[in-house]
């Protein structure tokens, strides 16, 4: 980690901070007149609005007397740069306060450097080390590469020799800190929902990656933070699983842009969810679907038993992590083979998990709609009716019929389908009908795993297997003869076929009722009499037909 290259860079300590334009003028103030940096006093009573003895002043370099020969001018070591970097004793603003104590046992307030000496006894130090030794005392810092980007609440110091980081003065002011903002440098955003985005976000002081959702609109009301409250406790009751993601932390803290607050939920950083494939009109395998069943059945397996059901099971909510522990790999085409001989590997990141057939990992995120089951739900929420169950469609009261798991099963089983298939399920419409009837098509896949994802979504939740039968079924256990192989197909003919064919009509996000109403008003379709060899229905077949014959 320790470079010589960074210890060069100019001004390295007060890099531009685009999120903080307050701080900026003092950054851009040290860049502009490089006397300021020689002056550290006159820059932080500027910035961080503390009140510090100022030091003797040097002779200007550029002043007729001051100027040595230039014979004489030696090259400053690279650890006294101005430029360098170091990890400094970090204050924080508690710190901060702390060291101007004024209460009355102990007499007058004393400054006190951050490392809580008496400023004027570190000054004597200084001072005493030069007489003796004609030249300043090397700082004692580690001078190291630092993997974070500058905290924009830190100001950085000089006092004598030594350099210190200093709270900026906006982190006095209870709406100008951040503890997001202090301590994670935002990074690029990973994806959004309807509430909220999730960003890729650097911890500081550790340069270690981690997904931070937070919420898109500031929460105002007692049932929006009960709403995130639910999300972080929910997805707490479930950690140690190796199929659901980790969670590190949940904090709420003032939204400087309203009086309402801000929420920060962070996991551990995953690679790309699976709704990305299917918008690449990627299609799962049979070996990856496998894999997918296997490892959400276990962590569906683990939320029951704690007696919660997920009710968000969807593409986008399933990450992949490739390969062993790749810590943000989002590349799903260029996949590592993972020793197939092993049940179980370690990945780098010290998470345990089941590494079989593709070696494809899974993980499970988004716990924003679940809840204890027979409960009732906080938020106004119905999740994607791409993946509803139909009981949902026919009674509100489907959470209180104590087999909302079931309908985690159905959703697994249509994630799975719309994987499989490469394109994005319906929204509405006849196929939505069929879908939920178990017509699925799945043309040259094995009819032992299609046979299953159709008793998984059958119409009659009892008939769906629970996440516990699953794991132990002879499918997955054993698997399709062969094992190994792709996560991934190409996408076949007939698929793309079908998706031309029933694009959706219906905006995410609808509400259940909404569905049930358009579903009304398509007469006889859901009662319509289909078999094989024309499992999609007279209907769709000769849509099919007149799109073909379009073609032609
Ligand atoms: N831990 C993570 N690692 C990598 N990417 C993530 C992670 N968590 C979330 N994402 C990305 O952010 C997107 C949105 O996250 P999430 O589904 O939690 O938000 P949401 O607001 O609850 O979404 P929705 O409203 O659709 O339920 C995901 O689809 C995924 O692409």
């Amino acid at each position: 980690m320790a470079t010589a290259t960074n210890a060069t860079k100019p001004n390295n300590g007060a890099k531009c901070n685009k999120k903080n334009p307050r701080d900026n003028t003092a950054m851009r103030q040290q860049r502009s007149d490089p006397g300021l940096l020689r002056q550290p006093s006159r820059q932080l009573s500027q910035t961080d609005g503390i009140i510090h003895p100022a030091p003797p002043p040097e002779p200007r370099p550029n002043s007729r007397s001051a100027r040595p020969h230039p014979l004489e001018i030696k090259r400053a070591p690279s650890g006294d740069s101005l430029g360098s970097c170091s990890i400094p004793d970090i204050t924080t603003p508690k710190d901060q306060l702390l060291q101007e104590d004024a209460s009355p046992e102990h007499g007058p307030p004393v400054l006190r450097h951050a490392t809580n000496r008496p400023l004027a006894h570190t000054q004597a130090l200084a001072a005493a080390a030069t007489a003796a030794k004609g030249r300043p005392p090397k700082p004692k810092v580690r001078l190291v590469e630092p993997p974070m980007p500058c905290n924009p609440y830190m100001v950085r110091v000089e006092d004598g020799a030594r350099y210190s980081f200093q709270a900026a003065a906006s982190c006095f002011k209870p709406e100008g800190y951040s503890r997001f903002m202090w301590d994670y440098h935002q990074e690029a955003e990973l994806g959004h929902g309807n509430f909220s985005k999730v960003y890729r976000a650097v911890h500081r002081l550790t340069g270690v990656p981690f997904a931070i959702k937070t919420n898109r609109s500031p929460i105002t009301t007692l049932q929006a933070r009960n709403m995130w409250l639910n999300e972080m406790q929910a997805l707490a009751a479930v950690q140690g699983h190796a199929h659901i993601v980790r969670l590190h932390d949940g904090w709420f803290e003032s939204d400087p842009r309203s009086t309402g607050e801000r929420v920060f939920i962070k996991t551990e950083l995953c690679g790309e969810s699976l709704g990305g494939l299917v918008r690449r009109r990627l299609q799962l395998s049979e070996q990856g679907a496998l894999d997918l069943l296997r490892q959400m059945a276990s962590a569906l397996k683990r939320i029951h038993e704690v007696g919660m059901v997920h009710l968000d099971i969807k593409p986008d909510n399933i990450y992949a992590v490739l390969g062993r522990g790749l810590l943000g790999a989002g590349v799903l085409g260029t996949q590592h083979r993972v020793d197939n001989s092993s049940p179980t590997a370690t990945n780098t990141a010290g998470i345990h998990g089941c590494v079989t057939g593709s070696g494809a990992l899974y993980k499970l995120g988004d716990f924003g709609l679940a809840m204890m089951q027979g409960g009732k739900r906080v938020g106004a929420s119905e999740g994607d009716c791409r993946y509803l169950a139909p009981e949902a469609l026919r009674t509100r009261g489907f959470l209180a019929t104590g087999l909302a798991e079931r309908m985690d099963i159905f959703a697994l089983g249509a994630t799975t389908y719309e994987l499989m298939r490469g394109a994005e399920l319906p929204k509405s419409g006849p196929e939505y009908l069929d879908v939920r009837a178990g017509r699925i098509v799945l043309p040259g896949v094995d009819t032992r795993l299609v046979a299953l994802l159709k008793r998984m979504m059958s119409a009659d939740p009892t008939q769906r297997p629970t996440a516990d039968q699953l794991t132990r079924s002879p499918l997955l256990t054993s698997g399709i003869g062969g094992g190994g192989g792709s996560p991934l197909r190409r996408q076949s003919t007939p698929v793309t076929m079908l998706s031309a064919l029933h694009q959706p009509t219906v905006r995410c996000g609808v509400s259940v009722a909404h569905i049930a109403q358009r579903v009304a008003v398509a007469p006889g379709l859901a009662e319509s009499p289909r078999g094989p060899p024309f499992p999609l229905g007279p209907h769709l077949l000769s849509a099919m037909r007149r799109s073909v014959s379009r073609t032609r």
